[in-house]
């Protein structure tokens, strides 16, 4: 099988592990359900592109593990008989639509095509064919992620069935990884700068991929894949904003970048909170707070409220939420640290009604960057992606005598 040989050449041993951990839950899956009960949800993007090949993989070894071949099974012995999903939307780009195509065409997908929301058309599809598990390419940092784990019943409202995401710890650059080392045909948006695909309405390529060319009048984009950021892969995304009635005309996206149009009145409002029991009864000098203010009200911001909360997660949990919807952004500093009494992660994450997981990606960059200097702590992140705001955390703690 080319993908599972590909991966066993490969000496990326973060891909090797990110891959047989998916492998094992697809064949997990693939030992509660039978083949007739699963269905693979493929949309053409880059994820469930991913997600096509692992299942190929995955029920490749599943096969010969039960017809205890031993490796005496040829990939055209082995079908792919999983039933495929293709929600058609009328605003997806042709590019997207031929690809999907052309790849159920490639691997003799059976492909059901259905034209309706994706609730009802679950409804349809779940009341015609006996599907109970259904696999996902939804990845952490995506906003559909939040609250999901590998096997996640589908949420209340929607039709039963148990969501499988078996690359939903993989990151950018994992999918990239894989999609290259094993050669694997993608979209072609992706190599003219599109990092993630929406509809046509909403996705442009993504600004940090961009190549000055001042000869050309034409913007051109790098591929997706030398994006080095994979934190920024939605940049190329359509913002969904909700603000309040009152507030002045939001800046437009462009290219994920949001250029505020100084003739117009556009003041935007901040909320300061610091935190920690030592500025709140004076053992320490809060010099942060005042002179992030200063900051703020220099670029022509209004500070609307600024607060110094106790270490405790619900009562920070509690001012970022009251604040975190009436406010252009909240800056929160203090109480970031490694200690037990560092709670602003925590309180950020109970705000926003997620779970911390540790960023891998960027805590290998700190420890590429910081080397030797790194204690060990772990850096965490809180991937908070509702419609309305993303907020990273990160934390490095250095022995008192290094500087950077
Ligand atoms: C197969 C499948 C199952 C889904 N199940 C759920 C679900 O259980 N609960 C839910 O809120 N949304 C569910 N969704 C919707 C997605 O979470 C999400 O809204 C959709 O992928 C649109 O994402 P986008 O806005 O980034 O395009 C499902 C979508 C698909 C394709
Ligand atoms: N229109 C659709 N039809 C079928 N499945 C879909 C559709 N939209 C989303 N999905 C499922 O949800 C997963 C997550 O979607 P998402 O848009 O985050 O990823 P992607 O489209 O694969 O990649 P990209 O982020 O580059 O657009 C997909 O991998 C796929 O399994």
């Amino acid at each position: 099988m080319e993908i599972d040989e590909a991966i066993r050449e490969s000496d990326d041993r973060r891909l090797k592990t990110k891959y047989n951990n998916a492998i094992y839950v697809i064949r997990r899956a693939l030992a509660l359900y039978s083949v007739e009960e699963v269905a693979l949800s493929f949309n053409g993007g880059k994820d469930s592109t991913v997600l096509l090949h692992l299942l190929r993989a995955g029920y490749f070894l599943h096969k010969r593990e039960q017809s205890h071949s031993n490796g005496v099974l040829t990939d055209h012995e082995v079908a792919f008989p999983i039933r495929t999903i293709y929600f058609e939307s009328p605003s997806a780009f042709p590019e997207i639509n031929s690809f999907t195509y052309e790849t159920a065409t490639t691997y003799g997908l059976q492909m059901d095509i259905i034209r309706l929301d994706f609730k009802s058309g679950l409804e349809a599809l779940l009341e015609a064919k006996p599907i109970r598990a259904i696999f996902l390419g939804v990845r952490i940092g995506d906003p559909t992620a939040v609250g999901q784990e590998q096997f996640s019943p589908s949420s209340p409202g929607w039709p039963p069935f148990m969501r499988v995401n078996p690359i939903l710890d993989w990151s950018y650059r994992d999918v990239w990884a894989f999609l290259l080392a094993c050669k694997i045909p993608y979209c072609s948006l992706y190599d003219q700068g599109y990092t993630s695909i929406g509809s046509v309405h909403d996705t442009v390529p993504n600004a940090l991929l961009c190549v000055n060319n001042s000869s050309s009048s034409k913007e051109k984009f790098r591929p997706a894949y030398l994006l080095s950021d994979g934190r920024l892969e939605r940049a190329g995304r359509a913002k969904k904003f909700s603000l309040p009635v009152c507030r002045p005309a939001y800046p437009a996206v462009s290219n994920g970048m949001i250029s505020v149009d100084s003739n117009k009145n556009s003041t935007l409002t901040a909320t300061v909170l610091g935190v920690g029991d030592e500025i709140l009864f004076g053992t320490v000098e809060d010099e942060l707070g005042p002179s992030l203010c200063r900051k703020l009200h220099s670029i022509g911001w209004s500070v609307s409220q600024t607060a110094v909360l106790r270490n405790d997660v619900d009562s920070v949990a509690e001012e970022v939420e009251r604040w975190k919807s009436t406010n252009d952004v909240v800056f929160i500093y203090g109480g970031v640290g490694p200690l037990h009494s560092d709670v602003t992660l925590a309180g950020v994450a109970k705000a926003f009604g997620v779970r911390l997981a540790p960023d891998e990606e960027f805590e290998e960059y700190l420890r590429h960057l910081i080397g030797d200097h790194c204690t060990g702590d772990r850096n965490e992140v809180i991937c908070s992606h509702g419609t309305t705001c993303y907020c990273y955390f990160y934390c490095i703690h250095f022995n008192a005598r290094d500087t950077l």
